[in-house]
């Protein structure tokens, strides 16, 4: 298990050292407009997750788009307080 800092923190060190093992790395690459398309799309999941699945289906989903918003994020050089700053 990890919180949303710790995998923004992992995330951003495998884009630092272009991991190559990483999916991350390949989805930064992959640039803006396939990492916003994840998200929608995950975002949706999320949604019909909860109207229609499990709690541990629905929690499954929204990690899934917790995941694509830091990718979105990192594709656009943002970091965490970029985003706190915000809330
Ligand atoms: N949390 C995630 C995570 N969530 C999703 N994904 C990726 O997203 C893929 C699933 O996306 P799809 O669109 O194929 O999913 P889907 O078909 O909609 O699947 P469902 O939503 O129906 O389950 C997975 O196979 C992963 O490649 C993730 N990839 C990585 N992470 C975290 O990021 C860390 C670093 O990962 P790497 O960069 O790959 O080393 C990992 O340790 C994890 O903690």
């Amino acid at each position: 298990m990890k919180t949303f800092d710790e995998l923004f923190a992992e995330l951003s060190a495998k884009v630092a050292a272009a991991d190559p093992a990483s999916g991350t790395v390949q989805a930064v690459r992959d640039g803006v407009h396939a990492a916003g398309k994840k998200v929608v799309e995950e975002a949706s999941e999320s949604w019909m997750a909860a109207e229609h699945e499990t709690n541990e289906r629905t929690a499954e989903e929204i990690s899934q788009l917790l995941y694509r918003v830091q990718v979105l994020m990192l594709t656009r050089g943002l970091t965490l307080d970029d985003v706190y700053a915000h809330l």
